[in-house]
């Protein structure tokens, strides 16, 4: 409050208008490319989405283009008119023919679930599916897995089970066996037990459950043979066999006493499975008969401890999955991919027996700019160059995120965004040889790039990128002047101290990135804020952020630290941190900002740091480590007190691993012991709060399950003891990320202003 009456209102009403102009720029979530490679004219579909801070929700749209292939090559796009806004769909998914549109609409309280069946002219079916049968349908990019049949007449997907019946009383306490839907009143419903759920992002989430709706007659049946404790999705459909029973090929999670939070944790064992599918009509000519005996699903890749987005090849000849099996090996709770492929015997009854091969390995380091490793958070459901056996995935390189072609049967992989640039690209869609993606770079606004094959040899391809103008980015002037006076780069930090004992790996450089204005106003450089990710096994790219992009505008230098342990440097590196946590990351911190100050770019004086979760931890610690380099911080949802923090997160073995490095997947209990407790509380910020005096603002969403509310309350209160200037504003809905519009407004203009203060 005391901030707010000296920060003047003429400061509030800049920033915020400022902020505004640059939270509001759209963003592409999704889109579509139809018939690109058959003739001259094809479609797009863009799913768009922009953040509305009246209703604290984003606003989803969908903008439409016709694509004309010119007689130069190239294609030009005319786009309609005006995107149409989406109200409450939960997902859309084209069938494969592009004929029909399912659109799916979760309900908002206890009502059912809505599929609708479009053609390209109007609705043609809508189903409402009870609670009874299951809830919401899963789109939660994890678990969800929604797939057509070849044939587009059903629809495989991945939805809450039903939720199981409660006990029921009556009004003089008696106990009634039936569980009513109380009708006539006079009953209610107790709790009943308690389920274990999948933690941050998951409360009050069933578990999920697999089911197929028939689009004809749109009866829907759960699928059989799964075993009741495996959380299932990514449900496909395997290759149709004529005149047998369908299989279906999904991923399954297990747990042992207890489901530890999933969401951003790729550690968590899981296989990927098949099972026959329902049939909603029988066939004469099937052989195959879908009663629960026969119909057990079977693991498919038990020989790794993890395999997920499973992906067809065209023929069907071949699965491809992701492992994340170095994650769960080593307890880190993302770490390197591998790319596995597996064939896919004609008849279905050989499938357990197939090989797996590796496609790409676990890469340990890279040297001289060579392919660091796989780092994919998704891959396309339909992610197929038109030769069949070439995919296209989105994958983080050092500090950017690039496009890469891997060959699934040669193994060969070609970075084929351009190299040498400081721009990071998501891959949105490709038909046939054509892709549609989005570049930008810290400084550049998001532009959406076409793709084609130039030259197509064995031994030589060629990819063309170029711009598509469009509406979807357009920003305000006063954005475009902001963006176009800064500049940014990446810069390679040498280890300090490398010692004989680091792996090859962990000794060689990491990045940070620069941020500044192009013109310096006057001898003295602007202050610096220090800018750190989360995870710890995470990294900020060098992509558009449209609040950090706003920090910079206002006046900011910012220094993006890619700390040892990111992802995108090789494993080694990575591995290198668990058990090094508050020294070796915050060594790495350290020195990318002497290295800024010795090149003359930043002022020892005017520096700032900012980070959320590990990244909070970061920073938390840099104020007590270094208290005297830091003129401001701001902390989101930090770890401050692993001691505290490892007895209510969702993660308790995050605890351990970070701290204690591989083996503390095996210490990892419930019960920690007097031992482990010290350790965490000497390794945490805390423990080094008697130097902090860093003027701190303090961001925590109240319903964080990840690093709960409490590790930042007891810190941000122990500094206050202190007399240390604190500032605290808690979001009571929101989660870990702080993203709901309001949420994520407040605390960037309140970074601004705080840093204002203590840094101008
Ligand atoms: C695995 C994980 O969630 N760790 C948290 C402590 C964390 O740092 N989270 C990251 C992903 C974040 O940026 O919020």
């Amino acid at each position: 409050m005391e901030d707010e009456n000296q920060a003047t209102e003429q400061e509030y009403a800049f920033h915020s208008d400022l902020l505004h102009q640059f939270t509001v720029i759209p963003s592409v979530d999704k889109a579509w490319l139809f018939n690109s490679h058959a003739g001259l004219a094809s479609q797009a579909m863009f799913c768009v989405s922009q953040p509305n801070l009246l209703t604290n929700k984003r606003k989803k749209s969908i903008l439409s283009a016709s694509l004309l292939r010119q007689s130069d090559g190239t294609v030009a796009f005319h786009w309609a008119p005006f995107p149409i806004e989406l109200s409450g769909v939960s997902a859309m998914v084209p069938s494969p023919s592009a004929s029909k549109l399912l659109i799916v609409r979760n309900p908002e309280n206890e009502g059912p679930c809505r599929f609708e069946i479009w053609s390209s002219s109007q609705l043609e079916k809508e189903f409402h599916v009870p609670q009874s049968k299951h809830g919401s349908v899963y789109t939660d990019g994890w678990f969800e897995g929604i797939s057509w049949n070849l044939n587009e007449t059903c629809i495989a997907y991945a939805a809450e089970e039903p939720a199981p019946a409660k006990p029921t009383f009556n009004d003089l306490g008696g106990y009634q066996k039936r569980s009513s839907s109380d009708k006539d009143g006079g009953t209610w419903k107790a709790q009943g037990e308690w389920e274990e759920e999948w933690g941050e992002t998951y409360a009050g989430k069933r578990q999920p459950a697999l089911f197929v709706i028939d689009i004809t007659s749109g009866e829907v049946q759960a699928v059989k043979g799964i075993d009741k404790s495996l959380s299932v999705g990514q449900v496909v459909w395997a290759p149709a066999i004529e005149g047998s029973v369908q299989y279906l090929v999904f991923v399954g999670w297990s747990f042992e006493t207890r489901k530890l939070g999933i969401k951003y944790c790729y550690n968590r064992p899981c296989a990927i499975y098949a099972v026959k599918a329902p049939h909603h009509e029988s066939k004469a000519n099937e052989t195959e008969t879908y009663s629960t005996e026969d119909v057990q699903a079977v693991n498919l890749t038990q020989t790794l401890s993890s395999a997920f987005f499973p992906r067809f090849s065209p023929d069907g000849k071949f699965l491809v999955f992701v492992s994340a099996r170095s994650s769960v090996d080593s307890g880190a709770h993302s770490a390197t991919d591998s790319l596995h492929r597996m064939d896919w015997p004609e008849d279905m009854k050989l499938y357990q027996s197939s090989k797996i091969h590796e496609v790409i390995p676990v890469v340990l380091f890279a040297e001289d700019g060579s392919f660091p490793g796989l780092y994919c958070s998704n891959i396309l459901s339909d992610p197929w160059l038109i030769d069949g056996q070439t995919l296209v995935i989105a994958s983080v390189w050092h500090s950017n995120q690039v496009l890469l072609s891997i060959n699934v049967l040669s193994g060969e992989i070609l970075r084929i965004t351009p190299d040498n640039s400081n721009f990071s690209w998501s891959l949105l869609t490709l038909d046939g040889n054509n892709i549609l993606a989005v570049s930008s770079s810290p400084v550049d606004v998001p532009q959406i790039k076409y793709g084609a094959i130039v030259k197509n040899t064995t031994n030589d391809k060629e990819w063309s990128w170029s711009d598509v103008s469009n509406p979807i980015f357009k920003c305000s002037d006063k954005v475009w002047s902001s963006v176009s006076s800064l500049t940014s780069n990446i810069m390679k930090i040498s280890v300090k101290d490398a010692s004989e004992s680091l792996t090859k790996g962990a000794s060689q450089p990491y990045e940070a990135i620069f941020v500044s204005s192009k013109t310096k106003k006057s001898d003295a450089c602007d202050p610096l804020i220090v800018i750190l990710h989360g995870g710890p096994h995470s990294v900020l790219l060098s992509s558009f952020s449209r609040p950090l992009a706003y920090l910079s505008s206002v006046g900011y230098s910012l220094l993006i630290v890619n700390y040892r342990g990111s992802v995108g440097f090789g494993e080694e590196a990575l591995q290198s941190l668990p058990g090094k946590v508050g020294s070796q990351d915050v060594n790495d911190v350290l020195t990318a900002i002497d290295h800024v100050i010795d090149l003359g770019l930043a002022s020892p004086s005017k520096i700032a740091v900012l980070g959320g979760s590990h990244g909070g931890f970061l920073t938390t610690h840099l104020i007590g480590q270094a208290p005297e380099k830091f003129v401001a911080a701001a902390a989101r949802n930090p770890v401050c007190n692993l001691a505290l923090m490892v007895g209510t997160t969702d993660i308790p073995d995050w605890c351990y691993v970070e701290t204690y490095g591989t083996e503390g997947r095996d210490k990892f209990t419930e019960a920690p012991s007097a031992a482990d407790l010290t350790l965490f509380y000497s390794k945490s910020p805390i423990s080094h709060l008697s130097k902090a005096k860093t003027p701190t603002l303090f961001l925590l969403g109240a319903q964080d399950l990840r690093v709960p509310i409490s590790t930042g309350l007891q810190y941000a209160r122990a500094l206050r003891e202190k007399g240390v200037p604190t500032k605290v504003i808690v979001f009571p809905n929101d989660v870990h990320g702080i993203e709901r519009p309001q949420s994520d407004f407040e605390s960037y203009l309140n970074i601004a202003i705080w840093f204002n203060k203590y840094c101008k």
